[in-house]
């Protein structure tokens, strides 16, 4: 069910082998001279120059071979042979990066990719929003409280969520930590998937929790299909050694260039840039302008990118997007990531991706069916229903079914924690448990159950994708 862990390449990346150093090449300080939207104010200082130094002194995040690992695998979801799970926080915070936050968000992670991967029988490839999700776009610069304006949180990779002047300071300093906080995360992570933590039988055994709340008696029957599908494995002698340890990759939004180039290191194989802060990089509905900086410097590295598309997209921007980001047409290397909203998904994504089809183009179709569903309740909370989440969802496999097209993935804010941010779900979470139970600094994130009925629901439709 699970992968076993590849055997990456460490001498390739290996302390005396390359990426010490930024990488020199000067087409990645092109984006300089572009326009950039949704950065901090904090160039020319003494302060900025630090930081960017010291990063570009520190060790890569990841390494060059397990990006190559991720594009081979998300060029099989582009084809239908495996399907991405991509989850996290909308906005990591230094202080909630925990042993147990993190690894309730991983589990949870975890037990979501088994019920899928027993609905798509395919490999899940399993990605956090972890590890480096710290730098968040605003819809508006400043927020104004009792009269008092400050600038807006940016995340905390650029100031602080506490409304005071000094914490929403832009904070250059703030690179170097949020570069550390993503480093423990990530060993964190490594040990738990590499050292035992993740064995299958112990993740479905986590899932029997789920299934004990009677709210979710309508998932008895695929629940049980999956318990004898582990015991079938059992008894004809499955290698659960080699199902101990599975594949999880980090990816973040691509927002703040500075920390991005200076973790962009050269890698000794190919003399070719990877950006060593993730293995997956996004490019955000605000920043995808083809112009821009953003789309300008991601097409330089040789990560997976992905690009949100959000309800005013175009075919004609998705085509020139493809030729900006993957001009070679490389397997793997470009994902769409469509936020359209529930109300939108089924009559303005069939365009985009029909033009995507006429190019002969392939791409890793994901749905992010978070950031097109975002209302306010009544007592003032930004929050999203489950049922608005859930037929996106549903939107999603109806347009790929009806063209042919693969439904490769899904990309979720969510967390391992008994959060209540958004409404619903079987055991439904309301409005007046927001006050007590709402954690989130920016979106509004499923929280352990609503996340686990997410990946029974899109189980299903996984497996009608296949009959
Ligand atoms: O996560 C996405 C964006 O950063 C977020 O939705 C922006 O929220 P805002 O409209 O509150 O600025
Ligand atoms: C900012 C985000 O999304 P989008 O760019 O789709 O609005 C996000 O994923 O948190
Ligand atoms: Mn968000």
């Amino acid at each position: 069910m699970t992968q076993t862990a590849p055997q990456f390449d460490f001498s390739s990346t290996s302390p005396t082998g390359t990426i010490s150093g930024p990488a020199a090449d000067p087409q990645l300080d092109i984006w300089r001279e572009l326009p950039i939207a949704q950065q901090p104010s904090w160039h020319g200082t003494e302060e900025y120059e630090q930081a960017v130094a010291e990063l570009g002194t520190l060790p890569p995040l990841v390494f060059a071979g397990e990006v190559d690992v991720l594009r081979e695998r998300l060029a099989a979801a582009a084809e239908g042979r495996a399907f991405l799970l991509q989850g996290g926080d909308c906005a990591e915070t230094f202080a909630g990066a925990t042993a147990d936050k993190i690894s309730a968000r991983v589990k949870t992670i975890l037990q979501m990719a088994v019920v899928l991967t027993y609905g798509a029988s395919m490999p899940v490839i399993k990605m956090g929003r972890m590890a480096g999700q710290f730098a968040k776009p605003r819809s508006s610069d400043s927020e104004t409280r009792d009269g008092v304006t400050l600038p807006a949180f940016r995340g905390d990779i650029v100031n602080g969520y506490e409304f005071t002047e000094e914490s929403r300071r832009h904070n250059p300093q703030r690179m170097v930590k949020a570069y550390h906080t993503s480093a423990a995360t990530l060993n964190l992570i490594r040990a738990f998937t590499q050292g035992g933590f993740a064995d299958l039988r112990s993740v479905h055994q986590w899932n029997q929790g789920f299934m004990a709340n009677p709210a979710h008696s309508k998932y008895d029957v695929l629940a049980g299909e999956i318990d004898r599908a582990v015991n079938f494995m059992s008894a004809c002698g499955a290698d659960f050694e080699a199902l101990k340890r599975t594949e999880f990759f980090a990816a973040h939004e691509a927002l703040l260039l500075d920390y991005e180039r200076a973790l962009t290191r050269t890698d000794s194989r190919t003399g070719l840039p990877y950006d060593t802060s993730a293995h997956f990089l996004w490019i955000g509905e605000r920043t995808r302008q083809l112009d821009g900086a953003h789309v300008d410097f991601l097409s330089r590295v040789r990560n997976p990118i992905g690009v949100k598309l959000g309800p005013t997209t175009t075919g004609d921007d998705a085509i020139a997007l493809i030729n900006k980001l993957d001009p070679n047409r490389e397997p793997g290397r470009l994902t769409f990531i469509t936020r359209m909203g529930a109300g939108n998904i089924r009559e303005k994504l069939p365009a985009i991706v029909e033009a995507v089809q006429k190019e002969g183009a392939k791409v890793v179709w994901v749905t992010d069916p978070m950031h097109g569903n975002t209302v306010t309740s009544q007592n003032g909370y930004k929050t999203r229903r489950f049922d608005d989440v859930m037929d996106e969802v549903a939107g999603f496999f109806e347009v790929h079914r009806a063209l042919g097209s693969v439904a490769g993935g899904l990309h979720v804010e969510m967390t391992g924690d008994d959060v209540a941010e958004c409404l619903g779900g079987s055991d439904p979470i309301r409005e007046d448990q927001f006050d007590a139970l709402y954690e989130s600094v920016c979106d509004p994130r499923l929280n352990h159950m609503q996340s686990l009925e997410m990946a029974f629901l899109v189980a299903d439709s996984l497996a009608h994708q296949k009959s």
